[in-house]
């Protein structure tokens, strides 16, 4: 489409933002709450909220501040709410079993916001990461991340989390071959509603690391995830990913991180016309967040530009750190 447009002086583009009723009337592109989805990191304990130092403003939650925060999402419109855990380092072994643990501390979490705020969608991640002792989202097995057998333990933590009431699964392992796994076993288990996230396109990528600092996986992770997770330089290879999990029983697509792949995001979109997230990952937030603090940049008006960025690359909605934040700015 190609837009026709007068000769100067008849056509004056300035016109059209010349007033901010005129802005709003030809905004193309808007963001809400409803386009938001709320990772928030669980921990044991009660009444906790433990600050993140990488991750300015971003806690990690006993059950019951995490419950406090699915309400407060629900009467902030942000439909759903993800979670991740710190793993008592006691608990992660070589064979992972505490992932399908039906009582492990996100089974709990998804039972405690299932009871206290119906309305609110649970999102899971599917990969042994915060399970396993040497912090790979895979079974090591002489020094390789095996696939196979991997894909049957992530399958019995995807029943284990539906089971629990889970109603998005979001599979961030990259292992190949799980999508289709994990819906076979949903569909068995009589979960036909139970929907699935892919984490399709994700990038070995630096912009992970503070959130490894929130779930304690740094200190464990020897080597890195390169022989699962997709190399930065790759493009018709996302494609790919993302036809095959969609080819496999995928409900939704993600790429991840998100700013420094919006072009993937954008030929996703187009290609496949799936619904479409991004992750705004903690290497992100930490980023705006640090540059704020220095008062080098207006960190709310980044946060809200960086956000209407995923928007405008055709993506349906972000995960991002800054949910709440955000949804307060947009319904005040
Ligand atoms: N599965 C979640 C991640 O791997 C990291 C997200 C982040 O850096 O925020």
């Amino acid at each position: 489409m190609k837009p026709t447009v007068a000769p100067f002086p008849a056509a004056r583009p300035r016109r059209l933002r010349s007033a901010p009723a005129l802005r709003k009337l030809v905004r193309e592109t808007t963001l809400t709450s409803d386009d938001l989805i709320w990772p928030v990191f669980v921990r044991d304990g009660d009444a906790i909220e433990e600050p993140i130092p990488s991750m300015p403003g971003v806690t990690r939650r006993s059950i019951d501040k995490v419950v406090d925060a699915a309400i407060e999402a629900q009467a902030l419109g942000i439909p759903a709410i993800c979670l991740f855990p710190y793993t008592d380092p006691a608990l992660k072994t070589e064979d992972c079993a505490e992932a399908w643990s039906p009582d492990n501390l996100v089974n709990r979490a998804i039972r405690a916001i299932k009871s206290a705020a119906p309305d609110i969608a649970v999102m899971t991640d599917v990969a042994l990461d915060p399970y396993n002792i040497n912090g790979h989202d895979g079974y090591v097995v002489d020094g390789e991340i095996v696939n196979d057998e991997t894909v049957e333990a992530l399958v019995k933590m995807t029943v284990a989390q539906a089971d629990a009431g889970a109603d998005i699964i979001g599979p961030s392992d990259m292992m190949d071959g799980r999508i289709g796994a994990m819906r076979r076993a949903l569909e068995a288990a009589g979960h036909r509603n139970v929907t699935i996230l892919s984490y399709a396109a994700k990038y070995a990528s630096a912009y992970y690391g503070p959130f490894r600092d929130a779930v304690g996986a740094s200190g464990a992770l020897k080597g890195d995830k390169k022989t699962y997770q997709m190399d930065p330089g790759n493009t018709d290879e996302a494609l790919r990913m993302i036809e095959r999990d969609l080819t496999e029983g995928a409900d939704m697509v993600m790429i991840k991180p998100g700013l420094a792949y919006l072009d993937i995001c954008q030929r996703v979109k187009s290609t496949f016309g799936a619904p479409t997230f991004a992750y705004q990952v903690s290497g992100e937030y930490a980023m705006i967040e640090a540059a704020a603090q220095n008062g080098w940049i207006d960190g709310e008006r980044i946060m809200m530009e960086s956000l209407m960025a995923f928007k405008r690359a055709g993506c349906d909605g972000v995960l991002t750190y800054y949910a709440p934040a955000a949804a307060r700015l947009l319904n005040g």
